[in-house]
């Protein structure tokens, strides 16, 4: 049986890293850091992670400003919620929750946050940064996987990884940041002929296409790693009831990898942990402070 990488308790040391630097912060420059969310409408989902973001944010010692607007509201009108933010000196950082409703272009809203305060890492120039070796912001998910990756496996040089998954959020990024690390990567998706075959291949896999429990166990090579990014939302043993499940078919791939993540519990939590280390990051960029960001 492999060992379950607990996502969990790194997030939770993560955060409390981020709180002894927020009090940091806070002596060096007078005010405590500051994250703006901004949530439009009402789905389900996103309104549990922004209340998660707000109270994590405020336990790490950094400040929370929520701007919670009805889904009707115009494009217009959440672009100069987004440049209030922009210039607002107390705001750090700027998140626009997504999925946005259908009326708003995704795109055209990152691109009007400041780069320099987008610790969502999803503006174009910080995915140039990104692609370039720059500093920049990376996106929050497959920085928490890399950490985690590290944690486990020490130095990834010369690893073969396979990245299934090709989102601007998650997939693109992995590959990216898995390069910077000297792996060789591959990124599959739904189109990627063999897939099984390609999987096997891997000494580390991460699974980013959002299809409940797709890669089985007999998919991979002995001892792999593997990173399951999926959270899928699936009718339950009981009537009426649902569980969440990966994109990774957990009971099988733990009887042949070395070590894996579980959903939930693994690489989920991560995410707002490493929105928390950005923000703090963000905090000491901006304000001309000196800061070790690899301390964290
Ligand atoms: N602007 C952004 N929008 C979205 C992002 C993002 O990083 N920035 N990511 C996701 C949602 N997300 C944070 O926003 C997020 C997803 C999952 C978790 C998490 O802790 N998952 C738990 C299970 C939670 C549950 O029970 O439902 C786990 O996997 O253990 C945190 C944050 C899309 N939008
Ligand atoms: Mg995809």
């Amino acid at each position: 049986m492999s060992q379950v990488i607990d996502g969990k308790a790194f997030a939770e040391g993560l955060r409390a890293r981020v709180g002894t630097a927020a009090v940091g912060f806070e002596a060096k420059s007078g005010r405590k850091a500051g994250l703006a969310v901004v949530l439009v409408g009402e789905d389900p989902a996103s309104q549990v992670y922004v209340r998660n973001k707000g109270k994590q944010t405020l336990a790490a010692g950094m400040n929370s400003f929520e701007h919670k607007l009805p889904a009707d509201t115009s494009e217009a009108d959440l672009l100069a919620v987004v440049e209030q933010l922009n210039n607002d000196p107390a705001v750090d950082g700027i998140l626009v929750q997504l999925p946005l409703p259908a009326h708003m272009n995704e795109q055209k809203v990152i691109a009007t946050i400041n780069p320099d305060k987008d610790v969502d890492g999803f503006h174009v120039v910080n995915v140039g940064r990104l692609a370039t070796g720059l500093p920049g912001f990376v996106p929050c998910t497959p920085l928490g996987c890399v950490m985690l990756l590290k944690d486990r496996l020490g130095s990834l040089s010369g690893l073969d990884a396979v990245v299934i998954g090709r989102s601007n959020i998650v997939g693109k990024p992995m590959a990216q940041l898995l390069i910077a690390e000297s792996c060789t990567v591959t990124v599959a998706h739904s189109r990627t002929k063999d897939l099984p075959e390609v999987v096997r291949r891997a000494d580390i896999v991460v699974a980013a296409v959002g299809r409940p429990e797709m890669v089985k166990g007999d998919w991979l090579k002995p001892g792999a790693t593997v990173i399951d990014v999926g959270i899928n939302r699936v009718p339950g043993a009981e009537e009426g009831k649902t569980k969440l499940v990966g994109d990774v078919d957990f009971a099988s791939a733990a009887e042949v990898a070395g070590a894996i993540t579980p959903v939930p519990g693994g690489v989920g939590p991560m995410t707002i942990a490493v929105l928390l280390r950005n923000t703090i990051v963000a905090a000491h960029r901006n304000a001309g402070l000196a800061f070790d960001e690899t301390a964290l």
